[in-house]
């Protein structure tokens, strides 16, 4: 790791114990000018608390070659490692604590490890390095939810229902309310593999959205549906967090995260280049790719 990779990790994580103690941030902090609404969150109880997480793909094949069994059989041998194999270190020594009650979102550039520290927030990909905490069960609301292709939206709307820990009964309670959502109309009768991808999102976001959460995270689905569906979409996630919940929203649009959020983290190549309330953190981060 570079050294100012590890000076921004070791901050970050100063900061991160700092706020599970109670003690707020310090003041000679790279990231202290974005403890305002830490502070203001910190009188409610912690939700997730990521310590000092790394995370690292490892990408078989790389290099294009498949290598033959002589080579492979000497470097087991010898104890060797492939050469085919990358390491992609994508989450680089990341520590923050989220509150009940904040909603935060995510921005950065393409690769920066946003989707990549939802996933490992919803416990979908396992620590390198370091821990992630959550109270309650995380729902990641993203492109691969996990709805079934050929079955009808009526049927996937069940399905979802009942993945989320709904009964049956509840499920059957709730199916107008989520098809009203959605806007699909008639369309709830055919499988979603018939469906364009912004319809197949506010699905998953009706679903998703019918029931409070402790954690809800939100990769991208704002950004597909149009402007009548984004604006109830950021009615409901502001309802969300006033049930006491607290929403990650990953998004290339700043317009929703400053509508949105109330606290946004700036990730750059997998670290934390700013934490701090949505509009300052916004504000900066224009600012730098302006440049
Ligand atoms: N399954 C994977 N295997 C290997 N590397 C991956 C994988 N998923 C992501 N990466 C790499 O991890 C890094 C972070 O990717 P990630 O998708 O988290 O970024 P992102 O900020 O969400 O990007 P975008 O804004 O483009 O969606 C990138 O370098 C990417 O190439």
């Amino acid at each position: 790791m570079a050294d100012q990779d590890r000076a921004q990790a070791a901050n970050t994580r100063a900061e991160a114990d700092s706020r599970v103690n109670g003690q707020g941030g310090g003041a000679s902090s790279p990231t202290a000018a974005h403890d305002r609404p830490s502070e203001r969150a910190s009188e409610a109880p912690p939700t997730v608390i990521v310590d000092d997480l790394h995370i690292v793909y490892r990408v078989y094949g790389a290099g294009g070659t498949r290598g033959n069994a002589p080579a492979a059989f000497r470097r087991i041998l010898k104890r060797q490692k492939s050469p085919n194999v990358r390491e992609v270190h994508a989450i680089r020594g990341i520590s923050f604590t989220a509150h009940r009650g904040e909603s935060i979102g995510l921005i950065g550039r393409n690769g920066s490890g946003k989707s990549t520290l939802l996933r490992a927030i919803a416990g979908l990909l396992p620590p390198t390095r370091g821990a992630v905490y959550t109270d309650g069960q995380p729902t990641l609301l993203g492109v691969n939810a996990a709805l079934m292709s050929d079955l009808t939206g009526e049927r996937n709307i069940i399905l979802g229902c009942l993945a989320m820990g709904m009964t049956p009964a509840q499920a059957r309670e709730h199916y107008d309310d989520i098809v009203e959502f959605s806007g699909l109309g008639d369309f709830i009768d055919l499988p979603m593999r018939t469906y364009s991808s912004g319809m197949a999102q506010r699905l998953r976001f009706a679903i998703a959205a019918v029931k409070s959460h402790d954690v809800l995270m939100i990769d991208e689905a704002l950004a597909t549906g149009d402007a009548e569906f984004r604006r109830r979409s950021e009615e409901r996630i502001r309802q969300l967090r006033e049930e006491a919940g607290t929403v990650f929203l990953v998004s290339h649009s700043l317009d929703v995260v400053t509508q949105t959020c109330t606290r946004a983290i700036w990730l750059d190549k997998g670290i934390i280049k700013m934490d701090g309330d949505a509009d300052t953190v916004v504000k900066a981060y224009t600012k730098a790719t302006a440049r």
